[in-house]
């Protein structure tokens, strides 16, 4: 016993030399944020990440550590190192509509930015309860929106679009307005005519990243309206970049597409592989959770996540206007391969 005592108390000693080394290192990663911040750099560098990362295989291969730990652990050390560099922002008086998982996400941006951030809905209570977590303030709609400069709604479309929206939209002449709705093609053109009618300012963004705190270094795509400025457009691309976000301006057109692309046929395959897999288990009579994979277990865990959200991922697969086509090429891809598949048998 005293053996291995002693040799968790030399174990104890690594520890603290790991932990101090690391703690180090975020201190010259927040001094790189700084630079980066005066040059308006984003917080992300990819380049530099697989640079790193080359070097780190290199050191694993010299040690002999194996080069999956070096994938696990970079991805988490670039997160962290993300959060510590981003520095206070240029404050401003920020509304958060909604006390969802991704109005949470943004104000844990805006917490570490040190902003002033007003959350409000319809519930107050539950507003409260976000803002508590944050130490930011509640207020009740009509209050939050007169104090407020930018106002960034995360109510889902059909809120969006009712009654209840209209009468904020009446009342923030002079204001930006942003909705971070997945899917536009409803909202935008109908919150681009409030706007001109209304005379605020919207653009609408879509964070391009799920309902996780600290998102740092993930994407905002921003899409400039008729009732928006290159000026509008371009305090915004600083303001992301100095929030921690990597801004990305595009059309309404582009995004639809993209969106098609990046989260409609990796969703709807998901979805159905889920099934499947359910299915089969069922069938076969098999407890798989025995037999995972590293790969399988990847994929189960994007299958989790994607059915935590099934609501938003729903409304995707209608709203998106090139959801149809996506997924009639899926199920196409999916027949050719396994017809391909079936005369490899023959
Ligand atoms: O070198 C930088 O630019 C950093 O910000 C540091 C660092 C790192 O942790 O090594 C962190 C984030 C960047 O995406 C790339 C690298």
């Amino acid at each position: 016993m005293s053996e291995i005592n002693d040799l968790r108390r030399q174990i104890e000693d690594i520890d603290d030399q790991i932990v101090k080394l690391i703690v180090s290192r975020f201190e010259l990663v927040k001094k790189v944020g700084e630079i980066k911040k005066e040059k308006n750099l984003p917080v992300t560098d990819e380049k530099r990440e697989e640079e790193v990362r080359q070097r780190w295989i290199l050191l694993a291969r010299r040690y002999g550590l194996s080069e999956s730990f070096v994938d696990t652990f970079l991805p988490i050390l670039f997160s962290y190192s993300k959060i510590y560099e981003v520095n206070s922002a240029k404050k401003r008086r920020i509304v958060l509509l909604g006390y969802g998982g991704m109005a949470r996400a943004l104000a844990s941006l805006f917490k570490l930015t040190k902003q002033e951030v007003v959350i409000t809905g319809r519930d107050l209570l539950k507003a409260e309860k976000l803002s508590n977590e944050f130490n930011f303030v509640t207020m009740d709609i009509l209050n939050a929106i007169r104090w407020g400069e930018l106002i960034i709604s995360t109510f889902p479309p059909a809120v969006l679009l009712s009654d209840f929206s209209s009468k904020i939209y009446s009342n923030i002449k002079g204001k930006i307005f942003m909705d971070i709705s997945s899917s536009k093609n409803l909202v935008f053109p109908y919150i681009e005519e409030k706007s001109l009618k209304e005379n605020f300012i919207y653009v609408s963004i879509h964070p391009l990243f799920g309902p996780y705190i600290y998102p740092v270094g993930e994407r905002v795509a921003i899409i400039p309206s008729k009732s928006s400025n290159d000026d509008v457009v371009k305090d915004l691309v600083k303001f992301f970049r100095d929030n921690g976000l990597y801004p990305l301006v595009t059309t309404l057109e582009e995004h639809e597409k993209a969106m098609a692309i990046v989260q409609v046929i990796p969703h709807f395959y998901l979805l159905a592989l889920s099934e499947s897999i359910n299915k089969l288990s069922k069938e076969l009579d098999i407890d798989f959770s025995k037999y995972q994979t590293t790969n399988f277990r990847e994929v189960y865990k994007l299958i989790r996540k994607i059915n935590d959200i099934k609501d938003v991922i729903m409304e995707i697969q209608s709203l998106n206007p090139y959801a149809d086509k996506a997924r009639e090429l899926g199920v196409r891809e999916l027949n050719n391969l396994y017809n391909e598949l079936l005369e490899k048998k023959k």
